[in-house]
């Protein structure tokens, strides 16, 4: 193949093919296809320029490596993508982008996914038009780069047609600060997988030619921060000098950067920044036309990874089987990069070892080799003290060291930034929830959280295996040890459980889960036994992780606590709502014995509820439908109210399917008849309550539509279906832009509504004509106990009339 790859003299693409060699060796064994293969090459050749193809045939071999001898095309798996949404127009906005992301419920996320194609992530749903500005969410390890190489080899097999370019930038070529590149430069020798130019400016030309035909990538970019600092404003002499000679080679990269994320260079590309998604990007939202998140692995994907992983028949067997028995290390595989660290320790566990049961136990066994693991922290440290994680260049690094690096994925993809653990005092500062205060401090970065995680649980780890990594004496070492498990005991316990807020709590369960199990063996430390007891014994009745995402993985420590809790009769109500966690993991938490009443996303109880009605499992439904609570009920979605909706139609018929027996549903869903109080900030979904007529459904005594700017329509779309909500003993109509055509509307239908005895019309835009409107039909209603209209339209006059005739009519 690689010899077909240069046109026949004198055709189409022979002067283009002279711009570039083609540094390749052969991309296919016959094995794979060769035949396939070189019929679409030669369609390539007839309808490209060879430039493309060139690439396009570099590409196709320099993605490939996944490090560890895995390739991309043998092993990698194929990953969903969901849509990501933002809560408000997110315009100006400083917030914190993982604070902005809408959580989904993982009924909608499985809706929202984009399917199989990643030619999809470039086109708008429904016939949009193509995303430009398009955002790859994902924490570490989740699998982002390697999306990206999947997509640069899809494009370079022909996948992708509407690029004819695409071009990788690393963040960390932002460590080059010497001004002396031009954007052909930064394209064709500093991308990488840029293929090797033998005439650049041709190249060069054609990509200037037709921006809109390239894809630029950027990656490696540790923090949403390092996009947001290069989107602060360009100079404008940078500008026009960049506009007028983009190949004068006077830039730094950090410009050229700059430069395309600012759409001064390359104006028509198409940009994929790829990130984690902590920390405020107020500059990038303004420029996302689109939010995609990497999924990681479903229980499916694990398997095929894993199958992909041992090729031999017998190995895969049991490596599947092991893994299945040990449920914390199958709920970390979720995310891919650990679930390459997983098939590495059951690789090195292939007999009757016990596999590790905590993160800490992972990663200890992973870099169990402590002269290599002692060579590489202080190349580490090399790298802290020189504020810089590319390796050394003057320090040898051995061949052995290298692959000991790959193969733990240190060398290829995290930053060695670690921190010597000094003093007690250093350490002290290590150790989480610092200050205390609920919600103040600065979001951490995630590799900080893992760290104190994995440190906490070192500290309990068995003392043999550690004392192996350390060169203390054995006193010493023990005598260090024990002074910092007190250090961690005396703060754990005394934290003040009721203060924490929800992701503390988490974090809490987290630290308590590393320390109670890492013992292989079987044996528990004392001091970690009773962190354990204390945990379980102090957490809050309530327990809320409103606003958390839950990870697949968090929510097995979770449930080891809850379930210790219960065996000294602790019992617990949970609330999971809005924390996007997974059906399975909803169903583990809620099913404990000694769980009260739970909240969750509406839809996924459904879904939960549907699961548990095919598999027969009554007791379990049963219980789940008699748990479930959804009051009060705060909507601030759209989607929250066709999940109510759909959970009131099931109260109504009083069973979810037709094949279901009667008895569960007999008396509707009791959640349903417990809703009184129902809040519902925006006009939409008042008018989706109004025309789904659930209103009847619903026995509310208090409804609020505060600063929903539903207006005069919406007051009168209102009044329609207040009639059927038959309790409604309270109306919050504050702040609402009703004037006094709407006012009308909700006058005509007070002395109808029976139970009303409080209606708040203040903040609206009533003049007296309403304000008498109002007053007189207060007349026919009986149960009224107060009317609140202070309006600023209103003279001081009207008011005081209206109050003489009536002092239910309040000011304030
Ligand atoms: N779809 C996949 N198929 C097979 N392996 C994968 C897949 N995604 C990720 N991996 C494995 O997980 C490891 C980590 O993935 P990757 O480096 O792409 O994560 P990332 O999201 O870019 O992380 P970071 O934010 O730390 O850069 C990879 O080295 C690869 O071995």
């Amino acid at each position: 193949p690689v010899q077909m790859s240069s046109s026949p003299p004198g055709s189409l693409s022979d002067t283009a093919s002279k711009a570039m060699s083609h540094p390749c060796a052969s991309p296919l064994s016959p094995s794979n296809g060769e035949y396939q293969y070189l019929s679409d090459f030669f369609l390539l050749v007839c309808k490209s320029p060879c430039s493309v193809i060139e690439a396009k045939a570099h590409m196709n071999q320099s993605c490939q490596d996944m490090g560890s001898d895995l390739s991309l095309t043998s092993h990698y798996v194929n990953v969903q993508l969901s849509q990501r949404e933002i809560l408000r127009s997110g315009k100006n906005t400083n917030k914190d982008l993982d604070k902005e992301l809408v959580i989904m419920g993982d009924t909608d996320r499985q809706k929202s996914l984009l399917g199989q194609s990643h030619v999809r992530i470039f086109k708008g749903s429904n016939g949009d038009k193509p995303r430009r500005y398009i955002m790859l969410l994902g924490n570490a390890g989740m699998g982002k780069t390697t999306l990206i190489r999947k997509l640069c080899l899809d494009w370079s097999r022909d996948c992708i047609p509407q690029f004819d370019f695409v071009f990788f930038l690393d963040g960390k070529a932002l460590s080059l600060t010497e001004p002396t590149n031009s954007l052909q430069t930064l394209l064709l020798n500093l991308s990488s997988f840029a293929p090797v130019c033998m005439d650049p400016d041709a190249v060069y030309a054609q990509i200037l030619a037709a921006t809109k035909r390239v894809l630029i990538i950027f990656d490696g970019f540790g923090e949403l921060r390092d996009y947001e600092i290069l989107l602060q404003t360009l100079e404008k002499d940078l500008i026009s000098s960049l506009q007028k000679d983009s190949k004068a080679q006077t830039y730094t990269v950090r410009q050229l950067y700059s430069a395309i994320l600012q759409r001064v260079l390359l104006p028509g590309c198409t940009l994929l920044l790829s990130t984690r998604p902590r920390g405020t990007a107020s500059q990038l939202l303004r420029r996302t036309d689109s939010l995609l998140e990497v999924c990681g692995f479903t229980p499916t994907d694990i398997e095929i990874y894993l199958s992909q992983y041992f090729t031999d028949p017998g190995l895969r067997a049991s490596a599947l089987d092991r893994l299945k028995n040990c449920s914390y290390l199958h709920l970390l595989c979720w995310n891919p990069g650990l679930c390459r660290l997983v098939c590495l320790v059951l690789e090195q566990c292939k007999g009757l070892e016990v596999l590790p049961r905590t993160l800490t136990g992972l990663c200890h066994q992973v870099l169990q080799e402590r002269e290599l693991l002692s060579q590489l922290s202080s190349l580490a440290w090399d790298g802290v003290k020189a504020n810089s994680s590319i390796l050394p260049t003057g320090r040898t690094v051995s061949a052995k060291l290298k692959a000991f690096g790959h193969r733990t994925g240190l060398f290829f993809s995290y930053h060695l930034r670690t921190r010597q653990v000094v003093s007690n005092r250093a350490f002290l500062q290590t150790l989480p929830f610092q200050s205390g205060q609920k919600g103040r401090r600065r979001p951490q970065r995630e590799e900080l959280e893992l760290t104190q995680r994995f440190a906490v649980g070192l500290l309990f780890y068995n003392r043999t295996e550690l004392q192996r990594l350390h060169s203390y004496t054995e006193t010493a070492f023990r005598d260090m040890v024990a002074a910092k498990q007190a250090l961690v005991t005396k703060h754990l316990e005394g934290l003040s459980h009721g203060d924490l807020n929800p992701a503390q709590v988490l974090e809490a369960c987290h630290y308590v889960y590393e320390v109670s199990s890492t013992h292989g063996d079987g044996s528990r430390n004392s001091g970690s036994t009773q962190l354990v007891a204390h945990l379980a014994a102090n957490l809050p009745e309530v327990l809320t992780f409103h606003g958390v995402p839950l990870k697949p993985s968090d929510m097995f420590p979770v449930q080891n606590i809850l379930e210790r809790g219960g065996t000294k009769g602790r019992q617990f109500c949970l609330d999971l709502e809005n924390s996007g966690i997974q059906i399975s993991g909803l169903r583990s938490l809620v099913g404990l014995n000694n769980i009260n009443t739970f909240r969750a996303c509406i839809a996924d109880v459904i879904t939960l509820w549907e699961q548990l009605e095919q598999s027969g499992e009554e007791g379990l439904l049963q219980g789940m439908v008699s748990k479930f609570k959804i009051h009060p009920l705060k909507a601030t979605q759209v989607c929250h109210i066709e999940h109510l909706a759909k959970l009131v139609n099931i109260h109504t018929h009083k069973k979810l399917s037709d094949s279901q027996s009667d008895s569960i549903l007999a008396e509707g869903v009791p959640a349903v008849k417990e809703l009184h109080r129902l809040e519902y900030p925006s006009v939409f979904m008042c008018l989706f309550l109004v025309s789904d007529n659930l209103s009847l459904n619903l026995s509310l005594s208090s409804f609020s539509l505060e600063n929903s700017k539903i207006g005069d329509k919406g007051a009168e779309k209102l009044a329609d279906a207040l009639v059927s909500l038959g309790s409604l003993e309270i109306l919050n109509l504050y702040s609402n832009v009703i004037s006094d055509e709407g006012a009308e509307s909700l006058a005509d239908v007070l002395p109808h509504m029976a139970s009303l005895t409080n209606l708040d019309v203040k903040y609206n835009k009533l003049t007296d004509v309403g304000a008498q409107s109002l007053g007189a039909s207060l007349k026919n209603c009986k149960k009224m106990k107060t009317l609140r209209m202070w309006n600023q339209c209103i003279p001081y006059g009207v008011f005081e009339r209206l109050q003489q005739h009536d002092n239910r009519i309040l000011l304030q």
